[in-house]
């Protein structure tokens, strides 16, 4: 059985408080976009489990991710629903084209995916409320990928609300340039406060509203640490992006543009990664 994890984009972003357990809630729109991952799993029986093997083997293909094979968030998932449910060992194959440290949340996209697999390849028959709340313990944006839809987002990114948005037929180009922001050093070096335009309203004016007031606030810490990333969002600009903005803790940058417009090359590294398509929903 076959799935393909896509990513998210952040549509404005405020970090508004540090909790006392350390994370931070903040507000935001999470939208999904159709990079993706491909992942497989294939259940075997339980009489070719020796006592020394491991119920799980992860066979890795395409962009490397860094750790070792068992912090991978597959694998995370898996032991997860293995604890309540005693699974069958299963064979994974995950082929990774979504970049990490990109803050298109790929890895939390991966976990939730394999959460979905497990619960309809075991029949499982766990509501989509409650894989919600398996993900969320993997990783804070990790629930958004179990219904993928459009949603205003609060909390640590977890607690979900309806908002009437189709960017449908909107073209997207992604950049990420050879940098990787660590998540948690990104929100080290945020000063949370609750933003002048609340994203759930700006969130209602038309994009090409967007541009100076739905804002990421991870941008005001990241840009000066590493100016390129500033650059391509200006580049976005420059060639002719309705709205651009830096996605999650970064280092991708996404531009939006009109469904005839010509999307532009911009190759500023050797090996900066550039996705073009079209969103949904
Ligand atoms: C920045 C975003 O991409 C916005 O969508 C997400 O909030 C990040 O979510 P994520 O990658 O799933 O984050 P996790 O892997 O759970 O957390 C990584 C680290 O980021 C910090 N963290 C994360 C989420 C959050 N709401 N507050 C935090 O302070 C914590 O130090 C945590 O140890
Ligand atoms: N399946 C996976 N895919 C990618 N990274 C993984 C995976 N499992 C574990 N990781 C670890 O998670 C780290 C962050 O990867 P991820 O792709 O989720 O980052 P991100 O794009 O910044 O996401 P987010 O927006 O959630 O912060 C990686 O450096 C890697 O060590």
């Amino acid at each position: 059985m076959i799935v393909f994890p896509n990513i998210k984009i952040n549509l404005g972003l405020s970090i508004t408080e540090k909790r006392p357990d350390g994370y931070h809630n903040l507000e935001t729109v999470f939208y999904p976009v159709a990079l993706e991952d491909a992942l497989e799993i294939r259940a075997l029986p339980e009489a070719s489990l020796s006592e020394a093997d491991k119920k799980i083997t992860l066979h890795q293909y395409g962009m490397e991710i860094a750790g070792n094979p068992e912090d991978n968030l597959v694998a995370k998932a898996y032991s997860l629903l293995d604890k309540e449910f005693h699974l069958p060992p299963v064979e994974i194959h995950l082929y990774k084209h979504i970049p990490s440290g990109a803050g298109l949340g790929g890895g939390s996209s991966d976990a939730a995916f394999m959460l979905k697999l497990l619960n309809g390849h075991f029949h499982l028959n766990l509501s989509e409320e409650q894989l919600e709340i398996y993900a969320a313990t993997l990783g804070a944006d990790c629930a958004f990928f179990i219904k993928n839809k459009p949603v205003y987002a609060e909390g640590i990114g977890n607690i979900f609300s309806p908002i009437e948005l189709s960017l449908k037929g909107y073209q997207i180009m992604i950049v990420k340039p050879d940098v990787f922001v660590s998540t948690r050093e990104a929100f080290a070096n945020i000063h949370p406060h609750h933003p002048e335009y609340p994203v759930k309203e700006v969130i209602r004016r038309p994009v090409a509203e967007w541009k100076d007031i739905l804002i990421n606030d991870f941008e005001a810490s990241v840009f000066p640490q590493h100016p390129v990333i500033g650059e391509i969002k200006q580049e976005l600009y420059n060639q002719g992006a309705i709205y651009a903005s830096m996605s999650g803790s970064g280092s991708s940058v996404f531009g939006l543009f009109a469904p005839d417009a010509a999307l532009p090359e911009i190759n500023r590294e050797s090996n900066s990664f550039c996705f073009k398509g079209t969103l949904g929903q």
